[in-house]
């Protein structure tokens, strides 16, 4: 299978770097996306297998799969055209994805397949089991240093300072819709566990501003009629961007692993 990348930061390098080193089997990079060209074909010539570096719009005619790792103001660029080609969508933005829930619809007359990774969190494949009988409750509490948070849309909006505490404060409560909508850059989690669980508007989240941690920490508990569990991920900031967790990119290479990988373990 072909696999084309839109974004090269963070996430977006790590899985192209792990597709162009031959790490993936069955799967070969084929195009990739990035805003600054010329870094992008910098970046390109110390690949083994250089590819063409394309508008967000086009990564669908290059590739079997299209891997979205670009900020979330950009995600409908790639999304569109790959749903409507008919291609393996994987978002990472997925706090955006909840504002595009149409591509679902689309994508049943179209054939094209959307797979969320777990991304920053944990479990989703309990999560997921649990959902085939009845959830009662889903509650996410992530809890970030102050800075990670840090203009945040809903902060600005609500006149909250999350710079000099010197003690953890919760800077909001509500549903994973109403998250991920004031926190584009911190949540995505959220919605990736309403997907896999009991969908946005039933999802709890609470996020705490805590100035005693230096790792994004994500603790989920389902209350469910087969199961009541509770999962907590400390994730170690990447190197490129503090916001977003090493083991993000991790789980994108895993996640196209599985799509050609003999054997699979896990929901
Ligand atoms: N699902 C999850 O668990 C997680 C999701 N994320 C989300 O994943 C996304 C990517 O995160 P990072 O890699 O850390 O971000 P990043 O900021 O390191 O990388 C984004 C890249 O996209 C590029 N870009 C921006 N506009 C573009 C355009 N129009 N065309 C092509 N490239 C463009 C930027 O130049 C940058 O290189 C973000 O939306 C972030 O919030 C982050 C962490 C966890
Ligand atoms: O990396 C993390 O811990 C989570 C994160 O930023 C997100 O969900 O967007």
């Amino acid at each position: 299978m072909t696999v084309a990348v839109g974004g090269l930061g963070a996430i977006g390098l790590a899985v192209a770097k792990a597709l162009d080193e031959g790490r993936l089997e069955g799967l070969r990079l084929t195009a990739v996306s990035a805003r600054d060209v010329a870094k992008a074909q910098r970046v390109m010539s110390g690949f083994a297998s250089p590819v063409p570096v394309v508008p967000l719009g086009e990564l669908a005619e290059h590739a079997d799969v299209v891997v979205e790792c670009v900020p979330a103001a950009a995600f409908a660029d790639v999304a569109g055209p790959a749903v409507e080609r008919g291609r393996i969508f994987m978002p990472i933005s997925v706090g955006a994805m909840l504002r595009h829930m149409d591509l679902v619809d689309r994508a049943r007359r179209t054939g094209a397949r959307i797979i969320v990774p777990t991304g920053a969190l944990i479990g989703l494949d309990a999560v997921r089991a649990a959902a085939e009988g009845t959830i009662r409750e889903v509650r996410l509490v992530t809890r970030k240093p102050p800075l990670g948070l840090a203009g945040a849309p809903y902060l600005v909006e609500n006149g909250i300072a999350v710079e000099g505490l010197t003690e953890a404060k919760r800077v909001f409560e509500g549903t994973a819709r109403e998250g991920a909508a004031g926190f584009p850059a911190n949540v995505n989690v959220a919605a990736a566990l309403s997907l896999a669980g009991i969908g946005p508007d039933a999802t709890r989240l609470e996020i705490w501003a805590d100035p005693a941690v230096t790792r994004n920490m994500h603790t989920i508990t389902v209350d469910a009629d087969s199961a009541r569990f509770t999962m907590t991920i400390e994730n170690v900031p990447s190197e490129e961007n503090p916001k977003t967790g090493k083991i993000t990119a991790l789980s994108v290479i895993a996640a196209l692993r599985r799509l050609t990988a003999p054997l699979v373990a896990g929901t």
